[in-house]
């Protein structure tokens, strides 16, 4: 079975764990915890193979041994680096993940627990499209830092989007299961989290509406 480690990776309420249980439970759910950071667990079949796939999703909070973003992105073979294309500062902070996942993966790292590997899949995620009434930030300049992070690019709704979010993650977690081959363990983040206790992570806590 090939072990798959993806990182989500972006701004404070971006929509990280939104694209996650979605993802996984196919169901939005408007409130999520964000106390911790965990990694969800699942087996998936892909185009005839078995994939074990690890879906990490940072806190933003201060917590308890919290990794850092250099940390995780070491750990992980694939990203999702994900903006909310409401909000232009989410975007940039965007741009400074995608040059900084590619500056450590491209042989300089110093790491002693991951191998450098030049090609990680980084899949670029504009997400909130259904706020497009309210776009700070445009569709070009997304397919633009994408290409500069020879990534893919998304422009997508977490809320309304069930199906070009599955597209999205089935296509990173096949990216990421052909260039995370062979790649040796790397210590976790934090800990881990089936996908039945992602639940309890729901109504955790009340942020900003939309
Ligand atoms: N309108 C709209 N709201 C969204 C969408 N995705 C997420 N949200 C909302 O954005 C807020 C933040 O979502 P989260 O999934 O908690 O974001 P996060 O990036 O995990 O946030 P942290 O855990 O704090 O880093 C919540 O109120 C969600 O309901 C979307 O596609 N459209």
């Amino acid at each position: 079975m090939n072990d798959v480690k993806v990182a989500v990776l972006g701004s404070e309420g971006v929509g990280k764990s939104a694209l996650i249980v979605r993802f996984l439970t196919r169901r939005f759910i408007g409130e999520y915890a964000s106390t911790s950071e965990c990694i969800y667990r699942k087996r998936l079949s892909l185009d005839g193979r078995q994939l074990s796939v690890e879906l990490h999703d940072p806190c933003s909070q201060p917590c308890e041994g919290k990794s850092t973003l250099n940390e995780q992105i070491h750990w992980a073979d694939g990203f999702v680096v994900v903006y909310d294309i409401s909000d232009r500062s989410s975007f940039l902070e965007a741009k400074a993940v995608v040059h900084l996942i590619r500056e450590l993966h491209a042989g300089g790292s110093k790491s002693v627990t991951s191998r450098p590997d030049p090609e990680a899949a980084l899949f670029l995620v504009g997400n909130k499209q259904d706020l497009c009434h309210m776009r700070e930030v445009s569709r070009e300049e997304g397919q633009h830092l994408a290409a500069e992070g020879r990534g893919h690019f998304y422009e997508l709704s977490a809320a309304e989007h069930y199906q070009e979010v599955a597209l999205m993650f089935s296509k990173m977690l096949h990216s990421t299961s052909l260039v995370g081959k062979g790649k040796e363990r790397r210590r976790r983040p934090s800990g881990s989290k089936s996908v039945a206790k992602l639940i309890n992570n729901v109504f955790g806590k009340r942020r900003k509406s939309v």
